[in-house]
């Protein structure tokens, strides 16, 4: 049992919302430090996890990065489309095997050997998913499709190969807003590019 198993008493979960994703009110007791129990309310978002990945190619020093509308950043008064590290929610399958798929349905890269470098909580308070976050190298013969996404599904990706040292200088302009993207090309920044 974890440590925090006994510092917590479900006491009941209501579904708020069940549509494309989960939303659910829960109710639980909570062993505060002092020894006194703390009734709270949490509401959860559950997407599942996901995966991302930063392909990258040593010799040029360049990165492939994606560019496509995010309405949940457009209503938070952003212009909505947003450059990041190809990304997915895995949708039950392994987060490697997931993140091949979707880094070459949106970049139309096949990558071989991927790297998993860390895994994290995007946003703890609210959001359950947690995201594997994966490094691979690239070359000219990866490239086996357009990539773009399924339009089906309402996706309609620009794909960016450019170089790292613009994609950095886009993180230091305020172009690249996109968390996991700042994360993965400070990873690349310490133990890839690092000169
Ligand atoms: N109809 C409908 N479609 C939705 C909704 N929310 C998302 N979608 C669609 O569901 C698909 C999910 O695509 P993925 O490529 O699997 O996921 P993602 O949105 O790129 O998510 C990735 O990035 C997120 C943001 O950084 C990550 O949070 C997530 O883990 C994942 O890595 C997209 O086509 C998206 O438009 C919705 O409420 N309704
Ligand atoms: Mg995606």
């Amino acid at each position: 049992m974890s440590e925090t198993a006994e510092r917590i008493r479900l006491i009941s979960s209501q579904v708020l919302s069940d549509d494309w994703y989960l939303l659910k009110k829960t109710t639980f007791d909570f062993l505060r430090a002092d020894g006194s129990w703390q009734r709270q309310q949490r509401e959860t978002y559950d997407r599942g996890n996901g995966a991302t990945l930063l392909l990258y190619q040593l010799a040029s020093r360049r990165v492939v990065l994606v560019r496509q509308f995010r309405f949940p950043a457009y209503v938070n008064g952003h212009h909505g489309m947003l450059v990041e590290t190809p990304a997915g929610l895995l949708d039950q399958a392994s987060p490697e095997q997931r993140i091949r798929a979707e880094a070459e349905e949106e970049t139309g890269y096949r990558v071989g050997e991927v790297r998993k470098v860390f895994e994290a909580f995007m946003s703890p308070g609210s959001v359950t998913e947690k995201l594997y976050f994966f490094v691979a190298e690239y070359d000219a013969g990866s490239k086996v499709g357009q990539g773009g996404g399924l339009e089906d599904e309402g996706e309609d990706i620009e794909v960016m190969e450019l170089p790292f040292d613009e994609a950095m200088a886009m993180v230091w302009r305020g172009e690249i807003c996109d968390g996991k993207t700042i994360m993965l090309l400070q990873y690349a920044a310490l133990h890839i590019f690092a000169a």
